[in-house]
């Protein structure tokens, strides 16, 4: 199998908080990967059915702009009550429509996408469901390297939890303040980065793409 070297690997991903999570990943290896953003990349269309083939077609669009290797993430919640919603729907889940929601409170929105909105859409949809639902849920990772001859390898992590609100912390991204993992009393929004790294879905797809392609 081929492996990555220092340098030359672009990141297809236009989200501040997982390219900074998946620059802490990756420097102990010495791999510093240029952003989607940084090479002005487009955001593909995310019409995939599943977390890998999302994963694969946004490095892929990335391998085939650039002619570099890219790494692309694909991740999203999973509430086991509500079938596994959001999942590959996470980040849509937080597009707000302007006519119907006035829009985020302060330090909510993330490039146009309202996670204080995703989190209350979640809560009210477990609530409707009554008392007893369970608040079981879990993160998923997908990780796709594709390089420039198209040829690609995926990788994928999870973390199971529970779901708590009102929501806690500021220090993660997306759902990570209503996310407590299992056998935590913190959310991974109250959790230091190198704590969420120890046990997030990222950091379990990574501990394979490190052992594949490292
Ligand atoms: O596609 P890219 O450009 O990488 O950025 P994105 O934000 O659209 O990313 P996804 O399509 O993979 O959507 C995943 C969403 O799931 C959520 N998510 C994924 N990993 C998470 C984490 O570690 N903590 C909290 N939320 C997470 C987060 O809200 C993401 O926006
Ligand atoms: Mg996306």
């Amino acid at each position: 199998m081929r492996k990555l070297e220092p340098g030359r690997l672009v990141l297809a991903s236009h989200n501040q908080g997982k390219v900074r999570e998946i620059r802490d990943l990756l420097g102990p290896y010495g791999i510093e990967p240029v952003s989607a953003a940084e090479l002005d990349l487009p955001e593909p269309e995310e019409t995939g059915t599943t977390f890998v083939d999302n994963a694969d077609l946004k490095a892929r669009q990335a391998a085939d702009l650039s002619g570099l290797p890219a790494l692309a993430d694909d991740s999203g919640l999973c509430v086991e009550a509500l079938g596994n919603r959001p999942g590959i729907f996470s980040a849509r889940w937080a597009l707000v429509d302007p006519s119907v929601d006035p829009g985020a409170g302060p330090g909510e929105v993330q490039g146009g996408r309202d996670f204080g909105l995703a989190m209350r859409r979640v809560q009210e949809e477990l609530e409707a469901l009554g008392p007893e639902a369970s608040r079981a849920a879990h993160f998923v990772c997908a990780l796709a390297v594709v390089w420039p001859d198209g040829r690609s390898e995926w990788f994928e992590g999870r973390v199971d939890g529970t779901l708590v609100w009102p929501p806690r912390g500021d220090k993660g991204f997306g759902y990570d303040p209503m996310f407590q993992p299992a056998g935590y009393d913190l959310t991974f929004g109250e959790m230091d980065p190198d704590e969420k790294h120890r046990i997030s879905h990222r950091a379990d797809a990574f501990r394979k793409l490190v052992a594949a392609l490292l």
